[in-house]
């Protein structure tokens, strides 16, 4: 007697399980080796395994970055890869009259958006979402396109629009990491995780040149302030003031050389994040003056001890 399975019979499926291991086998012992597959549409028969070995196989030659249609798949590589975000390399991308015959790479995605603003008589909005699972790497990835354009969009037409499109290219690169400082905490999966959603708009003019940017951000994790799982952190900035303070400021800001606070825990982990003078040099990029940084650090300080009162004693 046959059984029925899902409405099928069992021996059709396991005709079909049979056909498509053989499948497999023949797609993984195909002549082509799997890691110069760069588009997954080209895999055959697409199943998690397919699709996973193929990502595995490029992965192991360094090759972090594969299309899967008209969307990009990127690999976190969790290690400085040489030449791989270089100007030389954006510059190569731009200039190209198919960067789509390119090496699959996140500036494809940024020049093709760019090609599409230039290209119609009307210039229509384009957009790039980028997601992924905490640490995927969506943070580096839109750095990596604001930088792009930061280049390709700023081309000076003379000397003036050259000091104007610097000083533009500093401020789009330089509210990451303010942003980065009051919005991103040390978490289980990330050191330098975002707690909030970010929607950035850069704005070109008709001649395609970057002539500004708004960062419009949501659903911050503001209970993180009070509260952190543990073996997590708080919010970067309130770290920062506490190492980075100058003399000055912490008598000025009644704050104590090695104070601590039971909602800042886990201070004696020092991650690259912790610099203050990165966040200071940025805000004043972005004409956040010293008085009004100062205030903003005051604020911050207070709410310290307000919220983490009676916890505070020193370091030994
Ligand atoms: N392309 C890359 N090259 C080298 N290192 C990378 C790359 N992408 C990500 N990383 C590393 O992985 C870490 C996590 O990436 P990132 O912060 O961008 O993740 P995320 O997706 O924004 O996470 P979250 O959702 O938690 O904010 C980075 O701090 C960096 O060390």
């Amino acid at each position: 007697m046959l059984q029925q399975v899902n409405g099928h019979s069992s021996s059709s499926h396991d005709q079909s399980r049979v056909s498509l291991r053989e499948d497999l086998q023949e797609f993984l012992s195909g002549a082509a080796p799997l890691h110069q597959l760069d588009d997954l549409t080209k895999v055959n028969p697409v199943t998690l395994e397919t699709v996973l070995r193929c990502l595995q196989a490029r992965y192991m030659v360094d090759t972090f970055y594969t299309n899967a249609g008209c969307t990009l798949v990127a690999l976190n590589p969790f290690k400085p890869v040489p030449g791989l975000y270089s100007p030389e390399l954006m510059r190569e991308y731009h200039a190209s009259s198919q960067p789509q015959k390119l090496k699959p790479h996140i500036f494809t995605v940024g020049e093709q958006t760019y090609r599409n603003v230039k290209s119609l008589i009307e210039p229509v909005n384009q957009s790039i979402v980028v997601s992924g699972e905490s640490g995927a790497g969506k943070t580096w990835t839109s750095r990596c396109l604001m930088k792009f354009y930061a280049v390709v969009a700023t081309s000076p037409t003379s000397w003036e629009n050259h000091k104007m499109a610097e000083r533009i290219e500093q401020r789009i690169l330089n509210s990451n990491p303010v942003m980065e400082a009051f919005g991103n905490a040390c978490t289980l999966r990330n050191n330098n995780s975002s707690r909030f959603g970010k929607f950035i708009q850069l704005q070109l003019n008709r001649a395609q040149q970057m002539t500004g940017a708004a960062v419009q951000t949501y659903l911050l994790e503001k209970t993180r302030v009070a509260c952190q799982a543990s073996s997590e952190r708080n919010f970067h900035i309130f770290y920062q003031i506490c190492k980075g303070a100058s003399e000055e400021e912490r008598v000025q800001w009644h704050l104590p050389k090695g104070s601590i606070f039971s909602w800042l825990p886990n201070p004696e982990r020092t991650l690259e994040e912790d610099c203050f003078e990165v966040t200071r040099e940025a805000m004043l990029h972005l004409s956040i003056d010293t008085p009004t940084q100062n205030n903003i650090f005051k604020v911050r300080r207070r709410a310290m001890l307000l919220i983490g009162r009676g916890a505070r004693q020193p370091l030994s």
